[in-house]
């Protein structure tokens, strides 16, 4: 694997631009740009603005991780991945619950149309446990037994041994997580929240400072940033934060 395909964003923060339309995205990333390793693009903008949204931000130089949880049979999700790495992304994504064969089929159709492309391979990485789950939803409206960091770990175990790159987890599942996958495997964490912020949907949270001493590669950070009065102080404001470990 190339150096830039592992290293795809020059630092640790992701802005999520969920938005609806392609000008307001490519708006927040000429404004965010200078300060944002890169940008998460979900299904707000993609279903609404469609691939073109996506094409726009690279037009931009802007690194994209495409947020879309693949989840359905391997050769529809293998399929759709190949789509998805045709349109240059730095990072795609799967959902863990849909098994080994579905992770390995949609990682290896990313990798195969990236090199046919002549273009960096994308990091395909599988979503665990959502971070705006909480104990007792995982256990009583999902239906899952026992500890959510049990279930995380064991996923990113099955997506390791399934060739993917690394996982998207909740900061408090960090450290399982690299217990069980080891240090070169990727942890991208949503779920961060500067302290003091006002409580929301999402449940498993921490401070950008306690993710990155953790261990997190990189933070997904949406509403805090998009949603705040100056945007930007808001984002110089979490880089500052993370600066000051050590
Ligand atoms: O478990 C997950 C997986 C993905 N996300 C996505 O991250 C951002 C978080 O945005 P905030 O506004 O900071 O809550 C959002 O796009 C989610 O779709 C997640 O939160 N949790």
């Amino acid at each position: 694997m190339s150096s830039s395909a592992l290293k795809p964003f020059k630092n640790p923060l992701i802005i999520a631009l969920d938005v609806d339309t392609a000008e307001e995205a490519v708006c927040l990333a000429g404004r965010l740009g200078p300060y944002a390793g890169g940008f998460k693009v979900g299904m707000q903008l993609f279903y609404s603005a469609g691939p073109e949204a996506v094409r726009r931000l690279r037009e931009k130089k802007a690194p994209v991780f495409l947020d879309l949880k693949l989840h359905d049979i391997p050769n529809t999700a293998a399929a759709a991945a190949r789509a998805l790495a045709r349109l240059g992304v730095s990072i795609l994504n799967v959902h863990a619950a849909g098994g080994r064969a579905m992770m390995q089929a949609a990682a290896e159709a990313a990798r195969e149309e990236a090199e046919k492309a002549g273009i960096n391979r994308p990091l395909v990485v599988a979503v665990t446990v959502l971070t705006s789950m909480d104990q007792e939803m995982f256990n009583k409206e999902a239906g899952m037994a026992g500890p959510i960091c049990d279930r995380v770990a064991a996923w990113s175990l099955l997506a390791r041994e399934a060739g993917l790159d690394g996982v998207v987890a909740s900061p408090r599942e960090i450290e399982v997580v690299r217990k069980a996958c080891g240090p070169g495997f990727v942890i991208i964490t949503p779920g961060i929240r500067p302290s003091g912020a006002a409580r929301d949907d999402q449940k498993r949270t921490m401070t950008p400072r306690e993710a990155i001493a953790l261990g997190a590669n990189w933070l997904v950070v949406g509403r805090p940033v998009t949603a705040a009065a100056d945007p930007v102080k808001a984002i110089k404001d979490i880089l500052d934060d993370i600066k000051q470990i050590n």
